[in-house]
């Protein structure tokens, strides 16, 4: 478990300070994928990086197991990091080693191992990470998605509980973005690590991620699980970041011409594929348009989303039997 206890980050730049993170209170669950969204600049990785110490709170707490590691030093610091591994955008790979050297790097800093027992747990990292074929290469030789995945066998060398996803995906095109996600949420079910992720994209969260928090110019602006905060943001900048996921604007919907009230109703689990507007239209006698609409998952758990332009005498009675199967309805302001 990771909690911080009204933690806080200033720094000084040319003689003044610079808040980068107002005070914060959260308690990441051990196992679970967290997610931390926002815009650049938002306080993400100042935020991340008091979790293994790279960054010191200004002011606040930050515990990570139960224990204050506020203000470790030494050997409880080393103690700290090597429970915590962590990946980044660019990979930071040692571009002269070979892609076994690199996973060994931390082994061999950590010392206190035979190099035959580096080898087979270089060996067995590389098995989990798809990468046997590929030991005695150099990260040159290497794609982005591969170079990635070099990184994640780095970082869970030591056996960290805690895994910190530094930006992770950014740098990858979408299909690799999907392989790498995928590797992370396996590795989640297969070890019970604890993952914690930013980024900038809705996407990354929505695939991944158990629980987000929305971060916006140093503030926790939105916090809860993905399904929620997905379908119902209700801080402009989570609507933003909503929004972008779909591939809509961030204002509210225009459509001109359409009769009706406008209602948008979110689906969850097995009510995504229950035909239940159609017994519904059936039933009540009222007409719909369709204005927009998306079915996809939210990590393991389908959903869907619609728009819809509704009129008729029986609406009232069609929106209850709609919400009495479970499903969400708001009505959209035009
Ligand atoms: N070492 C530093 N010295 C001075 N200011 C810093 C330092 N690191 C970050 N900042 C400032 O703190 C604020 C938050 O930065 P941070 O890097 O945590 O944001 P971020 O959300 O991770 O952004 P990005 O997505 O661009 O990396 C920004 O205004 C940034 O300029």
């Amino acid at each position: 478990m990771i909690r911080f206890s009204a933690a806080s980050k200033s720094y000084r730049v040319n003689g003044s300070t610079v808040p980068a993170l107002h005070p914060v209170d959260l308690t990441i669950e051990a196992g679970e994928v967290f997610g931390i969204i926002g815009h650049s600049g938002a306080g993400k990785s100042t935020l991340l990086r008091l979790i293994n110490l790279l960054e010191r709170p200004t002011a606040g707490r930050v515990f990570v197991d139960g224990r204050d590691v506020t203000d470790a030093q030494g050997a409880e610091l080393r103690r700290l990091r090597a429970g915590i591994g962590m990946i980044f955008q660019h990979f930071n790979l040692l571009s002269s080693r070979s892609v076994a050297d690199n996973v060994a790097f931390p082994l061999r800093l950590q010392g206190g191992m035979a190099e035959s027992a580096v080898a087979e747990r270089v060996a067995e990292l590389l098995g989990l990470v798809g990468l046997s074929a590929h030991a005695d290469k150099y990260p040159a030789q290497l794609s982005g998605g591969q170079k990635q995945r070099v990184g994640i066998a780095r970082a869970l060398a030591t056996r960290p509980s805690i895994l910190l996803c530094d930006e992770a995906t950014s740098a990858l095109d979408p299909q690799t973005t999907a392989s790498v996600l995928e590797l992370l949420a396996d590795i989640n079910r297969r070890l019970g690590l604890t993952i914690v992720l930013i980024t900038h994209e809705m996407d990354v969260i929505r695939r991944v991620c158990d629980r987000v928090a929305v971060l916006d110019a140093g503030h926790v602006v939105e916090m809860g699980s993905v399904a929620d905060v997905f379908l119902h943001p209700h801080h402009p900048t989570t609507r933003r970041f909503v929004a972008e996921a779909d591939h809509r604007e961030g204002r509210g919907p225009e459509f001109p011409g359409v009769s009706g009230r406008l209602f948008r109703l979110s689906f969850r689990g097995d009510a995504t594929y229950s035909p239940l507007l159609s017994r519904v239209v059936r039933d009540t006698g009222v007409e719909y348009n369709l204005l927009s609409g998306r079915v996809d998952r939210i990590k393991d758990e389908p959903y869907g989303q619609l728009t819809l332009a509704m009129h008729g005498e029986r609406l009232d009675d069609a929106l209850a039997q709609i919400r009495a199967a479970g499903v969400d309805i708001e009505e959209v302001n035009r």
